[in-house]
């Protein structure tokens, strides 16, 4: 909502529960950033279950562009939970306040002009598209489509063996949903039971955001 305060040049704003604010330019933007950098700040949204590979291909693709010379920061939900997120448990409402904060943390970076990768289960769709929306024409979303058998067998931290056990309540594919993405940019997937490698996920990754413009200003 905004509003004009006594001296009409003065235009403040409410937004949520911050009243009476103003947002304010700097003559350094994010078009000055992306040229100093020759690339084009944007999200990559890696999503997938636990264990689909997201810290995996988060770190190969981080380590790819870096040998290319393009600034990255990864967004990892598991290390996010040791701080800005540590206030959160695994219900709905709190995986939805994870996501949230992810996705305007990730805007930021974006808008520093990085190549901001976030790996985080997210598993609902509503979510990741408010993440989408923040910023519509720079959100690249990838969905490892690794089956939960293979990330099962995987259990590289014993999670899913305790989900089994009913040690851990609300584990994502065992009693908590996962809603795949119906329509995002890069699909990743086993092929007759072997799933790509680190690198070659990466390279799928890499290629999209050259063939789209991301690698250069
Ligand atoms: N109940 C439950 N469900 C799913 N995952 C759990 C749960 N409890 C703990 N963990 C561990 O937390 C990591 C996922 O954190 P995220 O922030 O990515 O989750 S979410 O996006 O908010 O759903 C996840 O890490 P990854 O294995 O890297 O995905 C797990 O190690
Ligand atoms: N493409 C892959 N091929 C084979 N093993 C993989 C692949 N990607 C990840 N892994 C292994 O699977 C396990 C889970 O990977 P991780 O990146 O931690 O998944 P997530 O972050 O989704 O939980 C790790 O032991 C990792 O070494």
């Amino acid at each position: 909502m905004m509003g004009l305060t006594g001296n009409s040049k003065l235009v403040t704003s409410t937004v949520g529960k911050s009243t009476n604010i103003r947002w304010h330019d700097c003559p350094i933007g994010q078009d000055g950033r992306q040229k100093l950098l020759n690339q084009k700040g944007c999200v990559v949204w890696i999503t997938g279950l636990s264990g689909s590979g997201k810290s995996t291909l988060a770190c190969a693709l981080s380590h790819g562009l870096h040998s290319r010379g393009h600034l990255t920061y990864v967004l990892d939900g598991d290390n996010l939970r040791h701080g800005l997120n540590r206030d959160l448990c695994f219900k709905a409402e709190d995986r939805a306040e994870n996501i949230r904060r992810v996705g305007e943390v990730a805007k930021l970076f974006a808008d520093a002009g990085l190549i901001c990768i976030a790996c985080l289960i997210s598993p609902f769709r509503s979510d990741r598209n408010a993440c989408r929306s923040l910023l519509p024409k720079s959100f690249i979303e990838v969905f490892l489509n690794i089956p939960l058998e293979v990330c099962e067998a995987r259990d590289p931290k014993g999670l899913y063996k305790l989900a089994r056990t009913g040690k851990i309540k609300g584990f994502t594919g065992i009693d908590d949903p996962y809603e795949p993405p119906s329509d995002c940019e890069i699909v990743i997937h086993c092929k007759a039971g072997d799933c790509p490698s680190p690198k070659s996920m990466a390279d799928q990754v890499i290629s999209y955001l050259e063939v789209n413009g991301f690698l250069q200003y």
